[in-house]
């Protein structure tokens, strides 16, 4: 007889409560089918949460976030939001979820399943069974560290505007060790190899962060094959030749930045999900939230054409990280594929010469009746 799992759903804005709505119909399905027991509660969070609290998210649901298994959100944002004050914009409380549950360690994994290896905007050859983990800290750096804000520059008068704009990239070597750790014991699952990326040559946060991945490697995981490479030649080397890696660490900004490149890689945006874990609670489950990738998706949201695939593929995640559900998380994968290489594509997935795209919702049906086969 299994656990009982508890999971927080935060649908959030945009396509996130559209795509939210297919997992449901998955976490239903392995209800009935797996004997599973899931213990699900719904709330809001970013604009959707604004609306109705004034902010974007509430400290009971800040609480309730804490004390749950897990948390699955869609996306936060919008156009609608674009002018609200810094503090309350959508996105600040998806930070604040990240900060207050101390979730450090941002796994975004990019593989190209083979039927989609035609549609990315690489060549086949190029991405044909990528298989990548990038880990990106998730609580520092440049997205938290002090001073920060907008400031009057009053004693500067060549200041044409009379402002600047401050944000501060700070790591501590605690930071850094913590999730290199994650990193290298992610990589011993897999191919055994990490490479860090950062600027060394023009940060000293970047120093740092080299000198602390060496001596967390050198001392704990010497067996694991680490490299280092700075961060914009990790970049092209993404879209250059992306199958030389297996995991990469990086820091909260440029894991940002890269993890949307490789999500390209593997074909759509809609397809890459992603698990961000803390340290273990009481019940040896690790703190987790798990999301797409993407965002909300304003010019798409309201018409059901959304990929729900991503969403689909960070509630596997949560099957195989949160509840060790090895085997439901490979059957949920495997229905993925099976799907795709069916020919069944949302609109995202689509060539100019490709037949009908199917909706939303009919993804998420198709995915489930492939559980069922
Ligand atoms: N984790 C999050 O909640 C998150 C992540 C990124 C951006 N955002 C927010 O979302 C809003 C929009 O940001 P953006 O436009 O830069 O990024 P976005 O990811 O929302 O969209 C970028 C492009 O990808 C497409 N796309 C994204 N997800 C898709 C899906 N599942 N299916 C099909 N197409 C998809 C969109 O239609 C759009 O053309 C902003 O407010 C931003 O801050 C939120
Ligand atoms: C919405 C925003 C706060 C977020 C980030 O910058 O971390 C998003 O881009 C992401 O990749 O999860
Ligand atoms: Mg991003």
């Amino acid at each position: 007889m299994s656990d009982r799992y508890s999971l927080l759903i935060l649908p959030g804005d945009g396509i996130g409560p559209e795509v939210m709505a297919e997992v449901v119909k998955v976490i239903d399905w392995f209800a009935a089918n797996r004997g599973m027991e899931f213990d699900v509660s719904h709330d809001l969070v970013g604009g959707a949460a604004y609306d109705a609290h004034g902010a974007p998210l509430s400290d009971a649901t800040m609480a309730r976030a804490q004390a749950v298994d897990a948390v699955l959100l869609g996306a936060v944002g919008g156009p609608k939001y674009d002018a609200l004050d810094f503090s309350v914009k959508p996105e600040r409380g998806l930070l604040r979820l990240r900060k207050e549950m101390d979730l450090f360690a941002n796994l975004r994994p990019a593989q190209c399943f083979d039927a989609l290896a035609d549609f990315s905007s690489l060549k086949r050859e190029v991405v044909a069974g990528l298989d990548i983990l990038i880990v990106r800290e998730l609580t520092s750096g440049i997205y938290f560290g002090e001073p920060r804000g907008i400031h009057s520059d009053d004693n500067n008068p060549d200041n044409e505007g009379g402002r600047v704009g401050i944000n501060t990239q700070r790591y501590t070597s605690g930071e850094i060790r913590r999730v290199a750790r994650s990193a290298f014991e992610l990589a011993r699952k897999r191919g055994n190899r990490v490479c860090s990326m950062e600027k060394a040559n023009v940060m000293e946060s970047g120093i740092l962060w080299r000198e602390e991945v060496t001596w967390v490697h050198q001392q704990e995981y010497p067996d694991v094959e680490l490299s280092h490479m700075y961060a914009d030649n990790g970049a092209m080397q993404l879209v250059r030749n992306p199958r030389q890696f297996d995991v990469i660490v990086t820091d909260n900004l440029f894991g940002d930045i890269l993890s949307d490149a490789a999500a390209m890689l593997t074909g759509s945006l809609g397809m890459l999900p992603s698990a961000s874990l803390g340290a273990p609670m009481a019940n040896g489950r690790p703190k987790a939230l798990y999301e797409p990738v993407h965002g909300s998706a304003p010019d798409i949201a309201g018409q059901g054409m959304a990929n729900p695939i991503a969403c689909i593929l960070s509630f596997a995640m949560a099957l195989r990280y949160s509840f060790g559900e090895l085997a439901a998380a490979d059957a949920l994968e495997a229905a993925v594929e099976r799907v795709l290489a069916d020919g069944v594509r949302t609109a995202d997935l689509m060539t100019p010469e490709g037949g009908r795209p199917v909706g939303t919702a009919e993804m998420g049906d198709r995915i489930v009746a492939a559980l069922e086969a």
